[in-house]
Parts: structure tokens; C-alpha cells; sequence
């Protein structure tokens, strides 16, 4: 009975949190530092399905960054970043995108099926969702940045209720394939989508400060401050450009939590205190 009792509590407490998002579009991204334990795929598959069946819209970017690494590595090519960002020659962009588009993203999309969802794949190259271009001729080879997003492909896919899970590959005005880091995708996308909140997943607590305590909430100024700082280094550093930049575009809320732990995304979406870091507006 007590069991059950609980059980009913939970759900109740969900409730209030369910009526706001309904019909609400978040972005998550799902960092591929988070598949690494490759324990926490199925859990966020489940998550997936259950936000679309209570009338969320989740909208998911997945990166997939340590694969891209193991795959360049089988092929005797190292992987070299640049304040996160990898330096993607010509070679290296056919396997960024193999791996992100032909194995990250379907492995995703068919887990979130086997759960009982409505899931499509699909690259930023396709529909035109994202048009970018190198960030600079030479030192980053093919690394794009986003200047153009149409979600008009996600609309569509929305309105026969598919969850749509996107490859951070992009085109550029040539048709040439570019590597955008998959939290700057989720960012353009969140700020594209007019998103209710934008949920970056990856493999640690939240954002840490020097001394690897859990900063529950920040404000940008903070958030800038830290980068200046070097508390915010490597992956970290798209992750806050990224956050910055959805919240100027007016997505509500940003949150950076623990993908690795079992049904993150619920315990941060549907329980007052939340999980991991809060970044607001002012
Ligand atoms: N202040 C910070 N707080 C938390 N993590 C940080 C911080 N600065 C740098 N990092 C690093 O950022 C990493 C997350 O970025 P990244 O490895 O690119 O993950 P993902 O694949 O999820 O995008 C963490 O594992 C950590 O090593
Ligand atoms: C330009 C750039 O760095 N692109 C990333 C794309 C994947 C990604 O962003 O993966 P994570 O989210 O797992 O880091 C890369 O090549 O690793």
C-alpha cells in the first residue's frame, strides 16, 4: 500500500509540470560523452517517449564526439581540438559524418522505436535545416558554423507526432559537408524553435567551479565570468557559447545535467528541485 501510495505521489507531483510543458517544444542535446558507460541509451530512449506521449515535443541533437575519436583512431588519424572543437580535414569529415550520421543517429532512432516511440533521423543537411560555413579557412578545415537555420522539416515531422533526432552534419552554400558541434546545433535550434527549454546531457554534474562543486544556477554574467576564468574550458566552452546564445534568442531556460544517471531528463523536467545547472536570464 505505502508502495503504491508513493507511486501516486509521484505522479501527482509531476502534474502541475506536465500541464505547463504540455505542448511545449524542448531541445535536448545528448552528448556522446554520455554513451561512453553505454548504460544510459535505453533510460533517455524511455524519457523521449514518454515526454511525446504527454504532448512534449522533444527535439534531439545528439553529438557523438568520443566515437568520431574511436573510429578516427582504428584508421590511424588523431583527433586534435581546438577549445572543443575538432580540427576536421578533408579525410576526417567523411568519417565525422559516417559515424554521426550512419551509426550515432540511426542506433538512437531505433532504440527509440524499440521503446515505443515515433522517432526520425535526419542530418542538418537535409531540408535545408542547416546552412553554415567554415568557421575559418585552414586551421579548422571543415568545422562550420551555423548561418541559417529552416525548421520547416521538424514542423512537419511534429505535426504527425515523430520526434525528430538530428546529426550535427551540415552543408554549406556549395554543398559541401560541414562538422558543427553539436552544442552550437542545439543552440541554433532551440533559439530557431522559439524552445521552452534547451537540455544539454553530457558526463558531469552540471557546471562545476574550481574546486568541482556543483554550480546549481548562473546567470550569463556568471557563465562569462567563469570562461574568462578558465573554470569553463574544452567541451564546456561550445556547451556555454551555446547556452548564451539560446537564452539571447529567448529560449526560457537552459539546463546542463548528467546524462550518465538513469532518467535524468524526467528528474530534471518533472521534480521541483531539478538536476544540474540552471542557466537563466538576469
Ligand atoms: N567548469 C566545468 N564544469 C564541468 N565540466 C567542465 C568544466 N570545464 C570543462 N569541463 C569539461 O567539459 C566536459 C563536457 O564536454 P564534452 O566532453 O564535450 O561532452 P559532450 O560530449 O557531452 O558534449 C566535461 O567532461 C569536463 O571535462
Ligand atoms: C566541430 C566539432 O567539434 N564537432 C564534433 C561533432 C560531434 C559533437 O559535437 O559531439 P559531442 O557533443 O559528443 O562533443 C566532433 O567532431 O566531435
Amino acid at each position: 500500500m505505502e508502495v503504491n501510495q508513493e507511486k501516486a505521489r509521484v505522479l501527482i507531483e509531476a502534474l502541475p509540470y506536465i500541464r505547463t510543458f504540455s505542448g511545449k517544444t524542448f531541445v535536448i542535446k545528448y552528448g556522446g560523452s554520455t554513451r561512453a558507460g553505454g548504460v544510459s541509451d535505453s533510460s533517455f530512449a524511455d524519457d523521449l517517449v514518454l515526454l511525446s506521449h504527454i504532448g512534449i515535443r522533444p527535439v534531439v541533437v545528439h553529438g557523438g564526439g568520443p566515437e568520431i575519436s574511436g573510429w578516427l583512431s582504428k584508421l590511424g588519424i588523431s583527433s586534435v581540438f581546438s577549445d572543443g572543437r575538432r580540427i576536421t580535414d578533408d579525410e576526417t569529415m567523411e568519417v565525422v559524418e559516417m559515424v554521426l550520421s550512419g551509426k550515432v543517429n540511426r542506433d538512437l532512432v531505433t532504440l527509440v522505436q524499440k521503446r515505443g516511440g515515433r522517432a526520425v533521423g535526419i542530418a542538418g543537411r537535409d531540408a535545408g535545416l542547416l546552412i553554415g560555413e567554415r568557421i575559418s579557412e585552414g586551421e579548422l578545415g571543415a568545422v562550420g558554423r551555423v548561418i541559417s537555420v529552416n525548421t520547416e522539416i521538424l514542423d512537419l515531422l511534429d505535426r504527425h507526432r515523430y520526434t525528430t533526432i538530428v546529426a550535427p552534419v551540415g552543408v554549406d552554400r556549395d554543398g559541401q559537408p560541414l562538422n558543427i558541434n553539436a552544442d552550437e546545433v542545439a543552440s541554433e535550434l532551440a533559439g530557431a524553435l522559439k524552445a521552452e527549454k534547451l537540455i544539454m546531457m553530457t558526463d558531469t554534474p552540471g557546471v562545476l567551479d574550481s574546486g568541482k562543486n556543483l554550480l546549481t544556477s548562473l546567470s550569463p554574467e556568471q557563465v562569462k565570468k567563469l570562461m574568462i576564468d578558465k573554470t569553463i574550458h574544452g567541451g564546456m566552452v561550445p556547451k556555454m557559447q551555446g547556452c548564451l546564445k539560446a537564452i539571447e534568442a529567448g529560449v526560457g531556460k537552459v539546463h546542463v545535467i548528467d546524462g550518465r544517471v538513469p532518467h535524468a531528463l524526467l528528474l530534471e523536467i518533472f521534480t521541483p528541485e531539478g538536476v544540474g545547472t540552471e542557466i537563466t536570464r538576469e
